[in-house]
């Protein structure tokens, strides 16, 4: 159920499942109307009024049968209709069908006590939502009434989550098959409510034909690439991680993805220090390798010695022009041991100003796959004229940047999205508020860093890293801070692990 279907993607699974029988396009409709109606009567039974508010399309369509299958169950039901179906479409059959006669939808006022059925439009919104239909919206968000959206809400983009002009804000939405884009990207996911998922009898084998890119984020998308230690395994079988620290006064971020980096799994993991710095890192490390490692030549000393699976840069490292050589530098060296350097924060931020030589470096022929895990701010930065088009959704950006820096991106925000530069991309559905907290990040890069050195390729790591780290919050709720995280993971582990061994 982790596919997000795409409108085209969607349109395809319904030609798909036509052709496959038993249902042709009418009774996927009542199909379709018969989910939304159920779900109807079981959360509003005692509704004074159900009003459907029935738009142009297929999406007026389902409107018409869910008020045929409620009134014939002996609800009071109100229908309107912005305007009628074209002649010989799914929608005028099932308008057809339907014994109720709507009224036009300028009259529309919620009566109170009432619900509203909103199937104005769907999958096939094209333009801002205006007149008849935009007020009919505003009517029911200034009287309260709970509204249940069918398939999307009216207003919202199913491919980006951007509201078109006036949306619907739902209170629960019935989508089909499986969700799309728009119910995870905000704002969409928050003119969604509930999103329920409901069967309208499409067979799941129309997705082998339709090979979707683009997932909810969760254990379904990566559980079978998850690492699961061996009885014999050695612990630099388990996957090395090398974090670069900052200078004396700024060491505690790279701590903090070193110590998520172990509990994540990783059987060794080195901090590299600058010399000033290893005596405050000394004070504060147990289990993690303390190593010297000033400047390039010295960490490349470390990556021949030690052949460390991950890297982590960033966190706490400095701007100053001499890191983007040190960055480059180690981009350089590491392709053919290292499976995954993950840069973060300052690295972001360094490269950032430099980044035609970032890319090449990135696009190398034999370049180590780097992640990069940007918040808006840094995403501008690096990818400035793709953050600026107002045309592209949050999942579009995250594509395009993903295969301009040939690198896998965890875009972080309310809705992060993880792409992959092969087009792959994860809309992460599970982020908390708690996540807003100071060092979050530095532990998010840890944990990716971890899972890549255990063998994980870098899309899935990437992505199971942000479900990790957002349920382990989620978990440990109020008063987290970014300290708190490592050990939060203990419990989320157990249970993927349990799951795993099942
Ligand atoms: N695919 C499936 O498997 C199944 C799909 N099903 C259902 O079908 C729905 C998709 O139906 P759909 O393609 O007919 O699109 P829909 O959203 O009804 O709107 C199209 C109409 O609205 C018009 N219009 C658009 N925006 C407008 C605006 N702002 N203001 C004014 N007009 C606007 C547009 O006009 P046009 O753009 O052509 O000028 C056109 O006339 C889908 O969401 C699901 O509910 C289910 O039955 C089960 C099986
Ligand atoms: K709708």
């Amino acid at each position: 159920m982790h596919q997000l279907l795409t409108s085209t993607e969607m349109a395809k699974a319904d030609r798909l499942a036509i052709a496959s029988g038993p249902f042709d396009g009418i009774a996927l409709m009542r199909n379709a109307g018969a989910a939304v109606a159920a779900i109807v009567l079981e959360r509003y039974p005692h509704a004074a009024v159900v009003h459907i508010l029935c738009g142009p399309g297929n999406n007026g369509g389902d409107g018409y049968v869910v008020a045929k299958l409620l009134a014939a169950a002996g609800v009071a039901v109100s229908l309107w209709s912005s305007g009628a179906p074209r002649n010989g479409s799914d929608a005028a059959l099932a308008a057809a069908e339907c014994p109720l006669r709507p009224k036009p939808l300028g009259g529309f006022e919620p009566a109170p006590g009432s619900v509203a059925i909103d199937a104005l439009f769907g999958a096939g919104l094209s333009k801002a939502v205006e007149g008849d239909a935009a007020t009919a919206i505003a009517r029911c968000a200034e009287a309260k009434t709970p509204v249940i959206a069918i398939d999307l809400p009216s207003g919202i983009s199913g491919e980006s989550g951007k509201a078109l002009g006036p949306a619907v804000r739902a209170d629960i939405t019935v989508t089909f098959f499986r969700k799309k884009p728009g119910h995870l990207l905000y704002p969409g996911r928050s003119h969604c409510g509930e999103t329920i998922v409901a069967d309208i009898g499409i067979p799941e084998d129309v997705l082998a034909a339709i090979r979707p890119a683009c997932f909810e984020n969760g254990p379904a998308l990566w559980l079978e690439n998850f690492p699961q230690p061996e009885v014999d395994s050695h612990k630099y079988a388990r996957g090395h991680v090398g974090v670069f620290s900052g200078g004396q006064a700024s060491t505690g971020a790279a701590r903090l993805s070193a110590l998520a980096a172990a509990r994540a799994g990783a059987g060794a993991v080195t901090l590299l220090s600058p010399g000033n710095a290893l005596q405050v890192n000394a004070a504060h490390l147990t289990s993690i390798i303390l190593r010297k490692a000033d400047g390039f030549e010295e960490a490349a000393e470390f990556l021949a010695e030690r052949k460390p699976r991950a890297l982590v840069l960033g966190p706490g490292l400095g701007t100053g022009p001499q890191i983007g050589d040190f960055i480059l530098q180690v981009i350089g060296a590491a392709g053919g041991g290292v499976a995954g350097i993950v840069l973060d924060a300052d690295a972001i931020s360094v490269m950032a100003r430099r980044t035609e030589e970032f890319f090449a470096a990135t696009r190398a022929k034999d370049a180590p796959a780097v992640l990069l895990t940007p918040h808006e701010g840094e995403f501008g930065r690096l990818f400035p004229e793709i953050a600026a088009d107002p045309d592209l959704s949050k999942l579009a950006r995250a594509r395009a940047a993903a295969r301009l820096a040939n690198a896998v991106l965890i875009y972080k925000g309310p809705d992060t999205v993880i792409a992959s530069p092969d087009g792959r991309a994860a809309i992460n559905s599970n982020g908390t508020p708690l996540l807003a907290t100071a060092g979050s990040g530095d532990v998010l890069g840890g944990i990716a860093a971890a899972l890549i050195a255990q063998a994980m390729p870098v899309f899935e790591a990437a992505s199971a890293a942000v479900w990790l780290h957002a349920e382990a919050a989620r978990r440990f709720g109020p008063g987290l801070i970014a300290e708190d995280l490592p050990l939060a993971l203990r419990p989320v582990l157990a249970e993927l692990a349990q799951v795993k061994g099942r």
